[in-house]
């Protein structure tokens, strides 16, 4: 949800078109990234302004002054009377009474450019040698990783040094040792993402287009796996800078009298004890700089992140946000054996704009009853029953309005704890892909066993021979062995199967199927729908059914509502509502129907349903609908009964 604050600092004003945040915005909003960048930016331009700055020579020895201490401490511990303060540099001296103000500059200088030096060449060679292997695979990624997996199997420090002892002392030499030590950490982390983009079908895509293997690489395997290498810059830089301090820490890197942060820490070692100031101010300025870095790369994760790109402002939360203004009496507490949705408005706000993907949508479902939900791409339907689960990606999803009762328990208004407990409970879900809604790495039963064991306290055993009675109870063949299975390993139909056994395991009072059967070929979608309907029937759960078919709702659902815009445009018995539809948009959708043999261009619905954050005035079908009349743009529509039990919201129903 987005606060004032948020909208004081420009990212949301009221009634601004969509816009989404700008990279600046998405940074700026990680307060941590803002003060990291804050931090490096003024020791970075410091460091940069070291040569113009009126600072003494780094390298001028001075040994009357050795040792003198930073001039505020001798002002805040000394005795004033008997040793005033002796300017003798901001930071004070080192040793040989050189400047330590002016060699923390200097040397942070070299310590940035060393380190981004390095991680600039460790990130190039480490990306292209993992994304030639990953793309490439077969005998090239073998060489390329054995190669690597050489590199990595010595301890990097002792790889480092055994580089710089080859190549001699030096910071240009620390700088390749520590590239060299680096590159495999970038080869195997790219290649690893790199691995999963090509087996996206959009790779396949990109060269039936006739694109050859380096344009595939270039425009559309490397702009996926870009955010992880910057991301994995960002990271390196300041572990770069740490181990380019830890060699010259080691005398293997600057060479004195040249200054770079390690080298410091590796003189004031010694006199840590007589003066500690010598190696804790180097030291404090590696830990701010790596510090401030890794802030940074915070933020420019939060920039590269899609989801946030598109608009959110923070990480989805467990349970749906609800934003309600509820007044104790404004609803009476019902007695319900299935679900009441009362006035449900769910919102997206996405950069300047607020979607409104259910808008004042309210609805009853009886046990043992099964109501399908129909209407065009968009209208809200999924939305609609995530909301009721609260399971809608919160942010950019809000609840602003309404209820979800079920057993005189408004979902809404439930801790998060009591939620949990209800989900796959007494409320279950069942997602329209298999493959997306099983763990791919666990068996089929001890998926089954891990839903039963979260609601009910029973042992492993039983749980296990429940789940194997569930398999069998869905027609799985073989239920004995097929529980042992990977979702894999199962074809789309029993995948469907799996995860209805698992929605309805727990025997839940209201069931939620959204579009189950649309991956599947059409005998298997008459199986599941016939297994659906029967095990429904057998647990009396209440069943919202979501499908674009109406061949569907006609065999399973008693009801219907149709949805447009966010809204149910029309509800009532399915043999009404399909028979004699109210509603021009039902009318229209039933027309849309195809029919076996029929003749003739198929019929659609002219014009395209409104964008969710610029809804019409008045009812929001009135641009397409033929029958139109100038009232209908201009007055609200309300669901209103033109019989005992069906409803339309049309002032001039057909
Ligand atoms: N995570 C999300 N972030 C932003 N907008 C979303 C998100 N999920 C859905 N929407 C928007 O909410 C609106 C309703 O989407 P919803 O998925 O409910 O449609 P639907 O009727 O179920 O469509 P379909 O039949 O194609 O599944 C759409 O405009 C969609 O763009």
């Amino acid at each position: 949800m987005y606060s004032n604050a948020v909208w004081r600092k420009g990212l949301r004003k009221p009634n601004q078109p969509a816009v989404r945040p700008s990279g600046w915005q998405l940074f700026n909003h990680n307060r941590l990234a803002r003060l990291g960048m804050w931090i490096f930016v003024c020791c970075t331009v410091l460091a940069c302004l070291a040569p113009i700055l009126p600072i003494p020579d780094p390298n001028a020895t001075a040994l009357v002054h050795r040792l003198a201490k930073p001039w505020l401490i001798q002002w805040f511990f000394g005795d004033m009377v008997q040793n005033p303060p002796v300017f003798e540099g901001w930071l004070g001296t080192d040793h040989l009474g050189r400047d330590l103000l002016s060699r923390v500059l200097w040397g942070t200088q070299i310590s940035l450019l060393v380190g981004g030096s390095a991680t600039l060449v460790a990130a190039l060679i480490g990306s292209l040698l993992g994304l030639v292997a990953g793309f490439w695979g077969g005998r090239i990624d073998n060489l390329l990783m054995r190669g690597i997996d050489m590199l990595m199997a010595f301890p990097y420090i002792l790889l480092a040094l055994a580089i710089v002892a080859v190549l001699g002392a030096g910071l240009m030499n620390a700088l390749f040792a520590i590239a060299i030590v680096n590159i495999p950490f970038f080869a195997r982390n790219v290649r690893g993402v790199t691995l999963g983009v090509v087996r996206q079908p959009f790779v396949e895509a990109a060269q039936l287009v006739g694109k050859n293997r380096w344009q595939t690489l270039c425009t559309d395997v490397l702009p996926n796996v870009m955010p992880t290498i910057v991301i994995t810059m960002a990271t390196t830089l300041g572990w770069m800078i740490l181990e380019t301090a830890g060699l010259s820490f080691l005398g293997l890197g600057a060479q004195p009298p040249q200054a770079d942060l390690g080298s410091m820490l590796g003189e004031g070692r010694k006199l840590l004890f007589t003066a500690p100031h010598v190696s804790i101010i180097p030291g404090l300025i590696i830990f701010i700089l790596v510090m401030s870095i890794n802030l940074i790369g915070d933020g420019i994760r939060d920039v590269l992140d899609p989801r946030l790109k598109s608009g959110v402002m923070g990480r989805p939360a467990a349970a749906t946000n609800i934003r309600c203004n509820r007044e104790a009496d404004e609803f009476a507490r019902p007695e319900v054996q299935g679900l009441i949705v009362n006035q449900l408005q769910t919102e997206f706000q996405l950069g300047h704009a607020t979607y409104q993907a259910v808008n004042n949508v309210s609805l009853t479902l009886e046990a043992g009853e099964c109501l399908g939900l129909v209407g065009e791409s968009g209208s809200g339907k999924s939305v609609l029953a995530l909301s009721i689960a609260r399971l809608v990606p919160s942010p950019p999803g809000c609840i602003v309005h309404g209820q979800v009762w079920q057993d005189t328990q408004d979902l809404l208004s439930i801790p998060l704890a009591q939620l949990q407990h209800i989900r796959g409970n007494k409320v279950a879900y069942v997602f329209q892909d298999p493959a997306t809604a099983l763990h791919p790495m666990l068996t089929v039963g001890s998926q089954l066993v891990e839903a039963i064991r979260a609601h009910r306290p029973i042992s492993y055993r039983q749980a296990w021979q429940q789940a194997v009675n569930w398999l069998e109870r869905v027609q799985i063949p073989n239920p004995g062995q097929r529980v042992h299975s990977y979702p894999y390993q199962l074809s789309g139909g029993m995948r469907q199967r799996v995860v209805i056994a698992m929605a309805l395991i727990n025997q839940p009072k209201v069931l939620i199927a959204d579009e189950p059967t649309t991956a599947l070929d059409v005998t298997v979608q008459a199986q599941i729908l016939k297994l659906l309907k029967q095990l429904q029937q057998d647990t009396k759960a209440a069943l919202l059914f979501i499908t674009h078919d109406f061949g569907v709702v006609t065999t399973l659902c008693e009801r219907i509502a149709v949805m447009y815009a966010g809204q149910i445009v029309e509800m009532g018995y399915t043999t009404d509502v399909l028979n004699h539809p109210a509603h021009p948009y039902t009318h229209q959708l039933i027309k849309c129907i195809p029919k076996l043999g029929g003749e003739g261009a198929l019929a659609t619905i002219d014009g395209l349903p409104p964008a969710m954050n610029a809804l019409p005035p008045g009812c929001h079908f009135a641009p397409r609908c033929p029958w139109a009349e100038t009232r209908c743009k201009e007055s609200t529509m309300t669901l209103k009964a033109i019989s005992n039990s069906h409803w339309v919201r049309c002032c001039k129903p057909l």
